[in-house]
Parts: C-alpha cells; structure tokens; sequence
C-alpha cells in the first residue's frame, strides 16, 4: 500500500495532511501526484469525495516550496463557492509555507480583486467569468509565468450549459503560457475527453477509476414514485421521518430552479424545519452566509439549484432529495454525491413523478445499478397533503407579492447587456419567433397529419410497393 512519503511528498506535507486526518493516499492521489511532480500534465477522473483536490493540491504546494516566485498556480472552478473550498485547502495544506491565495470570483468587488491580484498572490483561485473580466479590463494582471493551469470539474467548464465558460475561458487560455503543467479533474470527465485533451497537451498523465458504476458502494440510492401534485407531501414526510429518527443528520435538497428553492424554503419554513437556501438569485455574500450556517449545523436543511450540486465537501451530510429528477445522469452523480463522501455512508432519495421515468432509465442505464424504492407509508403522506398543498400555494402567493420574478427579469437583462447582447432586440426577436411558432401551430391544426404521421405513411406506402 503506498504512502505519502513513497509518492515523493516531502515531510512537511506528510506532517500538514496528519492534521487534517489525511494519512494514507487514496486512488487518485496514488496514482496522480508522482505524475505531476514528474512534471506531467494530468487528467484525473475519479468518483465523488475521493479526494481530488488533494490530488492537485499537494504537488502543487511541494513544487511551490522548491521555488516560489509570482502567480505560481491558477486554479479555475464553475462555481464561487467551489472557489473558497478549493483556496482554503490550500491555505491550510500550504500554511507552512506562508501562502499566499486570491479568490477571483463574480458578485464580489472588483477593485479589491484586482488590488490582490497585483500583490502576486502564490495561488489564484478563480471562476472563469470574473478572472477573464479582470484580464480584459486591467494591463496589471500578470498570468504570463504561471507554472500550474489547474481545471477543477474540468468537464463542466467546458460543457456549453446554462452557464457557458467558452469565452471567458479562450481570454484566459490566451494569458497564460503555452509551457506549463495542465491538470483537469472531475468526476465525469469522458463525455469532454477530446475537448480536454486539447487543453492538457503535453502528453497528459490520464487516471481514471476504472468502475461501471460511477457512484461508491456506501451511498444507499432510492427512489418514491410520486404523482406530481403529491410530491410536496412526500418531501415534508420525509423530512419529518429523517428528522424524527436522526436529528443530528444534515440533508440537501436539490431542485430545478431558483424559484422553486425559494418556495420549497419558505414552504418547508412553515413547517418549522431549519431551512435555509442556495442559488444565484440570491446575493453573494447572503450565498456565502448560508452555506456556512448549513455548514455549522445552524441549519440542517439546505434547498439548492445545482449551483450546489458539484464539488461542495461538506461531511455532515447524511441524506441528498433530488425533488425533481435530474435532466442528465451525470447531474444526477453530482448532485447524489454530496453525500457518502471519503468513505462514508450516506441516502439518496429521488422523487420521482409520471413524467419522470425516462430519466431515472437513464440514470440507471448509465450507471450500471438499480435505484431501490424507498419504503414510505403512504397514508401518513395522504393525511398531510392538503395542508402541505395549501401552504405551498400560500408560499407562491407571497413570493409573487415580491420582486422576485421582475429581479429575474433584470438578472437577465444585465447577463443579456453582459453577452455583448441588445436586451430590447433579443425580446424583440423572441416575441417575433413567439407569433411564427404559433401561426406554424395554427397551420398544423388545419392540416392534422403531422410531418411523423406523413412520414409513417410513406414508408408504409413503400413497404406496400416492394411487397407487391
Ligand atoms: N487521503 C485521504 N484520506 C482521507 N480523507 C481524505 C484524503 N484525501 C482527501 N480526503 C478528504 O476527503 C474529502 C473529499 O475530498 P474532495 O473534496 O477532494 O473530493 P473530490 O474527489 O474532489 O469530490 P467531488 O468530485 O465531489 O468534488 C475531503 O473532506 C478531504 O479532506
């Protein structure tokens, strides 16, 4: 079994990982860090809460302490949140040294950023958007002799989702230096694998934890087959069951959008549960805030967008609800991995409704196992859900009473202006595209045969012709 020594670590690393608990190297630490203090670029792909950022981390900070000088390291994340995790395990594996770190991220002050940025801080760590603003506006930042380009959840940094990295991520690419050491991680890097290797393309180390599943053995998976208009119930229900039976356990509730985090928090508040929220509607520094109160246990619940979905460590969390069933399963092994981390056994519960099914296949299929139903008796569920309906219902009327929904309106214009779009011509077109689609509907509605019906209809023309 190897250890930290065999890998090359020096001793005073060795010691700083004794304190936080970090004895013995996991897979990915094993099998990556001789790379990269080989000096090789890196791509490592290994499970949820397998220890990752240690895995980057470490050889950085001993490559740091042979010869420290500028802006050593750029680490680039997707979400802010991610950003301060990722410096902090810096901070402290880095302590000796005296490091150095910037978090570079958007909702923050810039001026103050760029102030830090113009210290040559040893480590930046940075969400792509917020560090290629500073790039464009500022001559002062200086990226051109970093030695570590560092891409956490690499794969979503490149996918073009509803946040898309591209640009901002060409300006940086095109500030720093073409001789450096690459690494990318994540726990689903292969959809992207031809895209990365592009970036990492001195010879790239790539590890990864060869498995067909792709969640760990200790995370107990489950689902409830719901109908939609009962599926409020069944998460008051469940909370309340977990709460009942283990008080000390921490939960995370994901779901689609900002305003339905909003609603289930305000909802679930009602019900006297210690909830509290997580989404980018919300102000930064409230974002901040909440995250350490569910990190402290002030809270026990937290409701979240997949802003949460990725990266976060937080070991307290016993129990992840998907209140809708995610879209894509590499989403879902994300979102399901919050929980059961570092060897640790967790549940994950996902509601699933009639609509639903499709994707819970998926997820199955893609991950090579079967979720197990999660046993619940269904008429305390029944017993609750008029009122649980009802004070969902009171929950929509008060949130509608506030600014939420223009606040969205005005996010989007901002992001809109932001793109280098014309807010008033993008609506323009959208209401124009809005009248074509209907008049297209209108048309369909006198000519019923769809362009499938058509097709079928030819085909079984053809097969008619041949037979005959
Ligand atoms: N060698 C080790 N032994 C025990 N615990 C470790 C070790 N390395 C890291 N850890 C701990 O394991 C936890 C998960 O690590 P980390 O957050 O790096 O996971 P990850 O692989 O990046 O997960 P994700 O894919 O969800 O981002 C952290 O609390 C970390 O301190």
């Amino acid at each position: 079994m190897a250890t930290f020594e065999s890998l090359g670590l020096s001793e005073w690393l060795i010691q700083q990982c004794k304190q936080m608990g970090i004895s013995r190297p996991t897979a990915v630490q094993e099998k990556c860090i001789p790379a990269i203090l080989d000096g090789r670029d890196c791509m490592g792909c290994a499970k949820t809460g397998s220890g990752k950022t240690a895995a980057f981390v470490l050889p950085v900070l001993q490559k740091l302490s042979e010869d420290p000088y500028g802006v050593f390291c750029l680490v680039l994340t997707p979400t802010r949140e991610l950003a301060y995790q990722i410096a902090e395990q810096f901070r402290v594996l880095g302590k000796p040294l005296g490091l150095k770190d910037c978090i570079i991220v958007g909702g923050m002050d810039m001026v103050t950023q760029g102030l830090e940025l113009s210290k040559k801080p040893h480590v930046v760590v940075a969400t792509p958007g917020r560090l290629a603003d500073h790039i464009r506006s500022s001559d002062t930042i200086n990226l051109n002799r970093i030695q570590f380009l560092i891409m956490d959840e690499a794969d979503r940094l490149l996918e073009q989702g509803c946040t898309d990295f591209t640009k901002d991520l060409e300006v940086i690419l095109s500030a720093v230096p073409a001789k450096r050491q690459t690494l990318l991680f994540s726990a689903t890097l292969t959809d992207t694998l031809q895209q990365l290797q592009s970036i990492a393309m001195n010879r790239p180390f790539f590890w990864e934890h060869k498995s067909d599943v792709q969640t760990v053995e200790e995370l107990d998976q489950r689902f409830i087959l719901t109908p939609e208009k009962v599926k409020d119930a069944y998460l008051v229900h469940l909370i309340q069951t977990f709460q009942d039976e283990h008080d000390d356990w921490s939960i995370i509730i994901f779901t689609n959008t900002c305003k339905s985090c909003q609603i289930l928090t305000m909802m679930l508040r009602e019900f006297n549960f210690p909830t509290i929220s997580l989404h980018s509607m919300m102000k930064q520094r409230q974002r901040f805030a909440n995250l350490a109160k569910f990190k402290s246990n002030v809270f026990k619940i937290l409701i979240a967008t997949d802003v949460a979905a990725r990266g976060l460590d937080i070991p307290t969390v016993q129990v992840v609800i998907n209140h809708n069933t995610p879209g894509l399963p590499k989403i879902y092994i994300h979102r399901v991995g919050r929980t059961a981390r570092a060897g640790r056994n967790g549940v994950s519960i996902t509601l699933v409704t009639q609509y639903d099914i499709h994707l819970i296949n998926a997820i199955e299929e893609q991950n090579q196992t079967k979720l197990k139903e999660f046993p619940i008796e269904e008429k305390e569920v029944l017993k609750i859900l008029t009122q649980v309906n009802v004070t969902r219902r009171q929950c929509e009327i008060k949130l509608e009473s506030t600014d939420f929904d223009e606040k969205k309106k005005i996010n989007k214009r901002k992001q809109m202006i932001l793109d280098g779009k014309d807010p008033d011509l993008e609506e323009k077109r959208k209401n124009e595209l809005e009248k074509i689609r209907g008049k297209n509907k209108k048309l369909k509605g006198k000519n019923p045969q769809s362009k499938k019906e058509k097709k079928k209809h030819e085909k079984s023309a053809k097969a008619t012709e041949v037979g005959s």
